[in-house]
């Protein structure tokens, strides 16, 4: 009920980073794209299956190197019900491959419409007495700004089920300030969300001291995350922005404790599409994948005492 498995595999590749998988069509080497759309007579269901397989590919190269992806799932929903199963399809064969699954959702809602995103994504569903899991992630990404109510149901799934949250707390976006930054009291709106994780996550403790709710605070934030950690010191932190959106390893540094724990840095378009980057033949995307996920783990080992 926390993000010791998380952790655990983190510790074991000696490696604090996450796979986005953010598939965007174009980013699907051609041969996969074409090889597929003309199997497929339905457009919608060949564009999936062709995300599928290009995701198979990463999943293979990274798996011994990189702990854990982190399915955006907007990149499915836009392929409807075949991009659906093709993210389930992705988050099994992960698992099959022994890698973590952060499904990245940022859902939110009030209580009982939360409760059906919980069962979704982390929980089960009762059909016709027996359990059966819809999705399976071992952790979502979520919108904590509707308060407690939104909150609450996933925290009973992950005691339940051995799962964990992020919670967005100082996103990477350029405008994240236009309400995050704004005070209230002598407080910002994200220091805030981070007292509020720090009390959903007192229900969760963990063996390594993070509880199962953590954070979300972006790379390109530095200063926030240096002074986010000293604040949130059971707050597990997913990072994004490294890479793509400018962040680099000395502005992850300030996310981690004095034990090389406390956070995961995200790269999505950094990793998959590092075959475009270098400019090697496409049939290397997942050569090129691995070659740049190593990059980026050393990057930030650099600064990182694990
Ligand atoms: O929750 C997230 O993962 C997230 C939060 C945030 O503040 N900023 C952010 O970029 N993300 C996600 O992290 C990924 C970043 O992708 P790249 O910029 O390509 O590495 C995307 O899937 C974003 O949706």
């Amino acid at each position: 009920m926390s993000f010791d498995l998380l952790i655990s595999r983190i510790k074991e590749l000696r490696n604090p980073t996450v796979a986005g998988l953010d598939p965007k069509f174009s980013y699907v080497p051609e041969y996969i794209r074409e090889s597929f759309l003309a199997e497929f007579e339905d457009p919608l269901y060949g564009a999936a299956m062709a995300v599928l397989e290009y995701n198979k590919g990463l999943i293979d190269a990274l798996c011994d190197v990189v702990p854990a992806i982190k399915p955006q799932a907007a990149y499915y929903e836009l392929y409807g019900w075949a991009g659906m199963k093709a993210l389930k399809e992705t988050i099994d064969y992960a698992h099959e491959k022994g890698m973590y699954v952060i499904t990245d959702g940022k859902r939110n809602d009030i209580g009982t419409t939360m409760e059906a995103y919980a069962a979704a994504h982390l929980g089960t569903v009762n059909i016709g007495g027996k359990e059966v899991a819809p999705f399976d992630g071992d952790a979502l990404t979520v919108n904590g700004y509707l308060g407690s109510d939104g909150i609450t149901p996933l925290l009973n799934i992950c005691k339940e089920r051995d799962k964990g949250i992020f919670v967005l707390v100082k996103t990477s976006n350029p405008s994240s300030g236009e309400l995050q930054d704004k005070k209230i009291g002598a407080e910002a709106v994200y220091e805030v969300m981070g007292q509020m994780c720090e009390q959903w996550g007192a229900e969760l403790p963990g063996k390594y001291g993070y509880s199962g709710v953590g954070a979300v605070v972006g790379a390109t934030y530095p200063e926030q995350l240096l002074e986010l950690r000293a604040k949130m010191p059971h707050t597990f932190f997913l990072v994004p922005g490294y890479g793509a959106q400018g962040g680099g390893a000395r502005d992850v540094a300030g996310g981690f404790d004095k034990n090389g724990l406390g956070a995961i840095i995200n790269s999505s378009r950094g990793i998959i599409c590092a075959y475009q980057k270098e400019g090697c033949d496409e049939r290397d995307y997942a050569a090129a994948a691995r070659r740049e996920a190593i990059r980026m783990r050393d990057d930030i080992l650099q600064y990182v005492n694990l």
